[in-house]
């Protein structure tokens, strides 16, 4: 379970997340939604130290997060984070030493090429290896920075806008890759715009608003929707 007590965040003097309940239970997949500019991204990153709480504190699998450099590495370990977009991301030319760069420095190297086509294949890139990022399509790069947080074996994945950039039959594949990932104990968190996908694939769902998780439950009609200014919502879940 990922969980944030009362956390307040801002940028400077300017307040985005003003006494954050948040909770995403264990091997589920729980999608926050939220008007653009809420602060859905600056609380994803507080759920693996990527932003620290002003006040209050983020406590993952019954451990409180700490901030020290040691303590960051084993949270990112279990806590894979793939940004909006994938070019914050990929630090590699290749896809394969793209996706081994986890792994690599983590394991000192022993099955990492193992681990590495295991990853490509769950995202549907069998043989990409020696594939340049620079010349996949958008789709194609998020699905190497999925494989890049999987190939670490992580018990939680953060997505932010997972969907941006997918066609439908790539949404599609996404939405199996994830519900099949929770199957097998992953717990994920997802940040999304999109009704179909969010419906799709969400267990439980968290409006973000004035800066407070302003709504929480296993569905959302269309009537709250229209509340929080999701206006092209409909009824989720
Ligand atoms: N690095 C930063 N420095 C200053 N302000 C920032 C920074 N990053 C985000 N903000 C501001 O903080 C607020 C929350 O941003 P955030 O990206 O968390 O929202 P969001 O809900 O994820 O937005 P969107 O739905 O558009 O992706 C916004 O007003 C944004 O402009």
């Amino acid at each position: 379970m990922i969980e944030t007590v009362d956390l307040h965040f801002g940028y400077g003097d300017r307040s985005v997340l003003r006494g954050v309940a948040f909770t995403a239970p264990t091997a589920a997949v729980t999608v926050l939604l939220g008007r653009n500019g809420v602060g859905k991204s600056s609380l994803l990153k507080q759920f693996n130290g990527l932003l620290e709480p002003d006040q209050g504190h983020v406590v993952v699998g019954g451990e409180r997060v700490a901030y020290d450099s040691e303590a960051l590495r084993a949270l990112r370990r279990r806590v894979g984070f793939v940004f909006q977009r994938p070019d914050d991301q990929l630090v590699a030319p290749t896809v394969g030493e793209d996706v081994a760069f986890g792994p690599a420095n983590r394991d000192g190297g022993g099955d990492t090429a193992a681990r590495v086509a295991r990853a490509l294949s769950r995202v549907g890139l069998d043989g990409y290896e020696d594939r340049l990022c620079s010349r996949l399509s958008n789709g194609e790069r998020k699905r190497v920075a999925l494989a890049g947080v999987l190939a670490m074996d992580p018990d939680y994945v953060v997505l932010d806008e997972p969907t941006a950039g997918l066609d439908g039959e790539g949404t599609r594949a996404l939405v199996d890759l994830i519900r099949g990932l929770t199957e097998e104990g992953i717990t994920f968190v997802i940040a999304t715009h999109y009704p179909g996908f969010a419906a799709a694939v969400g267990d439980r769902f968290r409006v973000l608003d004035a800066g407070r998780v302003a709504y929480r439950g296993q569905s959302l009609d269309g009537a709250d929707a229209e509340r929080f200014g999701l206006r092209h919502f409909g009824d989720v879940g």
